[in-house]
């Protein structure tokens, strides 16, 4: 029976990447990418703008929406301090799936907590079911025209601090042009536009990270 491209990129880090390395997961996931099949990772070349992000924050609390394969998700949590928690949202129980499995052989499940659910359900009960109070890092990377709605919903909910930071990928390609409208004009944000290219090809797209400023 014809497999999905999740489960062909998972076969693909089974069979490339070592057992507990993250990197050798990140890398065997844009070799298939580049080699094999396109798909909708951050990828490598904005990946590296994620990771000097990641660094400069050295995050507690990490907020991914939108998991996918769990490409992002590895990359992030390889770069967190020991007692870091990221919490990862994915509504698509056949990503999930997929994603749990990715994590598992980076061995980074100790770090992970995936979510199976829609933001709008689980951002409201980050504070209950997770005793988190704010986040210092949010990626966001789930369909472009939740960006807006969810960043004014985590607002409601408490859930950032002067100085979380907002990573929100595809910014140009495909576009999220009423969450960029919205964080570059708000004097509650202090926006800087990284440019970069739409993973694994020519065309431009960026990340825009913004600073909550409370
Ligand atoms: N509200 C929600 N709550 C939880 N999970 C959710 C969600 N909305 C979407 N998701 C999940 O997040 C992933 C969607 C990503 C959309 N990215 C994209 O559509 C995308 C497209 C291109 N592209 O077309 O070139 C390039 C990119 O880098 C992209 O991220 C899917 O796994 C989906 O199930
Ligand atoms: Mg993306």
């Amino acid at each position: 029976t014809q497999t999905t491209r999740p489960q062909r990129m998972l076969a693909a880090v089974q069979k490339n990447a070592t057992r507990g390395d993250p990197r050798s997961v990140v890398k065997a996931i844009d070799q298939f990418c580049r080699q094999k099949e396109w798909a909708m990772n951050v990828g490598d070349e904005k990946g590296c703008i994620l990771d000097s992000v990641v660094t400069e924050v050295n995050p507690a609390t990490v907020l991914e929406l939108g998991t996918y394969c769990g490409y992002s998700t590895v990359r992030i949590a390889s770069l967190l301090p020991p007692d870091a928690k990221l919490i990862t949202l994915e509504f698509n129980p056949h990503n999930a799936a997929i994603a749990r499995q990715v994590i598992a052989w980076a061995g980074l499940g100790d770090k992970i907590q995936l979510v199976e659910g829609a933001s709008g359900d689980w951002i409201p009960k980050m504070k209950e079911k997770f005793g988190i109070e704010t986040f210092d890092l949010v990626f966001l990377d789930h369909w472009k025209d939740r960006y807006l709605p969810d960043t004014k919903l985590m607002e409601e909910c408490g859930l950032l601090r002067k100085g979380s930071i907002l990573l929100a990928d595809n910014v140009i390609s495909p576009g999220t042009p009423d969450y960029l409208e919205y964080i570059r004009n708000s004097p509650r944000y202090k926006s800087q536009y990284f440019r970069s290219h739409l993973e694994y090809t020519k065309a431009e797209d960026g990340l825009e990270k913004s600073v909550f400023l409370g």
